[in-house]
């Protein structure tokens, strides 16, 4: 039987095949792999630039080009193209093993030989080129060969680079990309996770080549596995991880350790596999949680398409945070009666009016969460003492007092009426779990982890003995779309030393990357650790065209907009289901869900139906958040919607609250946006969001 290996970037071209040609493909090549001398069904090139390289007959019109092994069973699929396109794609690329990094590369020689002159003839002009400050000895380090690097060396721009994507040899340009993008040397060389080789790689050896790129080329072990590649071609996080997320999601830490990473660059996809990696090595239950119920559901589907063995998936149990706080705290004392939001707005109107209070309800409320169980305080002279950092508005002691007499008189009306808030649940789940000696879990997994707020951090930790391997925590604070924010060192979880962040991003065009980090360009992210987070180096391999952006004079046309929008989608052979539209308000939601309907397209609301109904989705930009849709159209991002007035605190009562609102409402565009993976529409009516302003092109 023959090996067949399958080149990554045919996969993504694969889903975008029609239906039936796909079905060819799918039908030559399990046969194909079936067959015992299967290099009698390829063809030969007269005069291929490779000539290894051989086409293989899918139908009349289209042909495989497939790498072949001068001996040995061991082929490559490396695309699928129309007849001529496929000779004339042969007659131009060639495979190589690169002898720094051993890997398999292919490059387009004719684009890099044509390329050339006219770089020169540009360089020659320029002031300054592109890698000036990179030595010759560091690029070759990091595998860079002699036609690369005389491309590199005439290069005077990103642009420069990011067109030569679509010649160089994927590898090259990743590490050329890194460096551009501000990464060291030693840093790029960190990322392509290229293992230390003790013998020099023999370039003839394809098959070992192809064996160390499972970045670009994907093994396939059998013909199940071939129909389950052709079957998702999304999916194939499964199967694969790019050599830094292998190391993270396999690695043996001696204590907490994360993951961050812009949007898409794998951290659910290694967290996954962590949590699975740990189940295999059965030292005790796992856990995986994260904030929401939504969340939490899309990670359990997740980890049942990647374990097989029901033994492993039993020592994984999925909850959301809140989920296993209450689960602790029945547990003790039976259900809890929750106290609901009018009535906890009401309990504090009452204290305001009867101490005669100078705050809002909003604003006590703000500093019981996010100062005072944040913190743990639990005294009036702890609370003087405390650092209020997060709070804009200062307090004198006089103030702090009276503040701290109603929040006594809060927390002893909840205990009075045996009332509980999520946070308080929490807080007396922590207290449970700190008593016990046996912890619940030997291992947590935390996705979404820029969401948690401390007191859910403190129950983490203590569900969980401290040891190798307790926490591991994946998140992106850029992506933080409620207003807790945490230090990872107060709440007793220390990841200095064992924390990782991910720079490709796998879902999202460049473009789309590009133009959604421009919102987010010059915003000061903490890192959830006592530092600031950085958006340097994040990018995509893949290409597609820019975010399309349109204003309205008024809703209806804006609406009408997008129906036509969606409808342009469908008859592009864009299923239903791979189509998301996000909305900053329920309402606005509603209304595109109405809209379309009305105009005869099939959508439903995200919160109530899902992929298997085969409805385009309609939900807020909350609920967007862990999804990932082929096209995405963001709706009324206007003046006055985005950011929504009643979601920020005005600057007059609180300053820095003011400031950290417009962030995360900033930063909830930034998700909505960065969850689309070929195509982006941004519309509005009247003004544009301050937010889209600076980047409207
Ligand atoms: N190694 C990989 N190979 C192929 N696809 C991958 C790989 N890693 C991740 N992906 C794909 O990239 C997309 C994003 O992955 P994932 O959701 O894990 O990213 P993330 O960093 O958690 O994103 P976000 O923070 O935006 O929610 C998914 O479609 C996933 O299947």
């Amino acid at each position: 039987m023959a090996r067949l290996g399958i080149h990554r970037e045919f996969l993504r071209e694969f889903a975008r095949l029609e239906r039936s040609v796909q079905d060819r493909v799918i039908d030559v090549f399990t046969k194909f792999e079936h067959h015992t001398h299967a290099g009698l069904h390829l063809e030969k090139l007269n005069n291929p630039r490779d000539p290894r390289f051989r086409t293989i007959r899918i139908d009349k019109f289209w042909r495989g080009v497939v790498l072949a092994p001068d001996s040995g069973d061991f082929y490559t699929l490396l695309r699928v193209l129309p007849h001529d396109d496929a000779y004339d794609w042969a007659q131009r690329h060639r495979v190589t093993v690169n002898p720094v990094t051993g890997r398999i590369e292919l490059r387009d020689v004719v684009a890099i030989d044509e390329a050339l002159p006219r770089l020169v003839e540009t360089a020659d002009k320029a002031p300054r080129r592109l890698f000036d400050d990179i030595s010759d000895a560091d690029l070759k380090r990091l595998g860079i060969d002699e036609q690369t690097l005389a491309l590199a060396r005439v290069l005077t721009d990103v642009a420069q680079l990011e067109a030569a994507q679509a010649f160089l040899p994927q590898n090259q340009w990743d590490a050329l990309y890194g460096l551009a993008a501000g990464l060291t040397p030693e840093e790029v060389w960190a990322e392509l996770g290229v293992a230390e080789a003790t013998e020099p790689y023999d370039t003839e050896d394809i098959a070992a080549a192809v064996a160390r790129t499972p970045e670009r080329v994907v093994l396939v072990d059998g013909p199940e596995e071939l129909m389950e590649i052709f079957r998702h071609p999304f999916a194939l996080w499964r199967i694969y991880l790019h050599p830094t997320q292998h190391r993270i999601a396999h690695a043996t830490y001696s204590g907490a350790a994360r993951v961050t990473g812009g949007p898409g660059t794998g951290k659910t996809v290694v967290a996954l596999h962590r949590a699975h990696q740990l189940a295999v090595r059965g030292a005790g239950p796992v856990l995986v949680t994260t904030f929401t119920s939504t969340l939490s559901a899309s990670l359990e589907a997740g980890l049942k398409l990647l374990a097989d063995s029901a033994e492993v998936l039993d020592r994984i149990q999925v909850r959301h945070v809140d989920q296993l706080s209450y689960q602790i705290f029945a547990e003790r004392h039976g259900r809890p009666a929750i106290l609901r939001d009018a009535e906890e707005k009401a309990i504090w109107r009452r204290i305001i009016r009867h101490l005669g209070l100078p705050f809002t309800e909003t604003f006590l409320a703000e500093e019981w969460r996010h100062v005072i169980l944040a913190q743990q305080i639990g005294s009036a002279a702890e609370y003087l003492e405390a650092k209020r950092a997060g709070r804009g508005r200062r307090l004198g002691t006089r103030q702090k007092a009276q503040l701290w007499q109603a929040v006594w008189e809060f927390q002893e009306e909840l205990k009075r009426r045996r009332l509980w808030t999520h946070e308080t649940i929490c807080v007396e789940a922590t207290r449970l779990l700190n008593e016990r000696a046996d912890k619940p879990y030997r291992h947590i997994v935390v996705d979404e982890a820029q969401d948690l707020h401390p007191v859910q951090w403190r129950l983490l930790r203590a569900a969980v003995a401290e040891g190798p391997d307790d926490l591991f925590i994946a998140g992106d604070t850029h992506q933080r779309i409620y207003n807790n924010r945490v230090s990872l060192r107060d709440v007793g979880v220390r990841v200095a030393g064992r924390s990782t962040r991910l720079t490709i991003n796998y879902r999202t065009t460049a473009e789309i990357l590009a133009w959604s980090l421009g919102m987010l360009q010059g915003e000061p992210i903490d890192d959830m650790d006592g530092g600031l987070d950085t958006v340097a180096g994040y990018r995509s391999e893949v290409h597609g065209p820019p975010p399309r952006l349109v204003g309205f004079a008024v809703q209806k046309d804006e609406l009408d907009a997008l129906c036509r929008k969606v409808r342009e989608w469908l008859d592009a052979g864009v299923a239903p289901e791979e189509i998301g539209v996000a909305a900053r308000s329920n309402m606005l939601a509603d209304a595109a869900v109405a809209a379309l309907k009305a105009a005869g397209i099939p959508a439903g609301s995200l919160a109530r139906s899902s992929d298997a109904d085969r409805v385009v989705r309609a939900g807020t930009m909350h609920r967007m958040k862990g999804l990932e849709f082929r096209c995405v159209a963001v709706v009324g991002v206007g003046e006055h919607q985005v950011p929504a007035p009643n979601a920020v605190t005005p600057a007059e009562e609180d300053e820095l609250t003011h400031t950290q609102d417009l962030q995360r409402e900033r930063c909830l565009l930034f998700v909505a946006c960065t969850r689309a993976r070929e195509e982006l529409y941004v519309s509005w009516h009247g003004r544009p969001s301050p937010f889209i302003s600076g980047v409207l092109g």
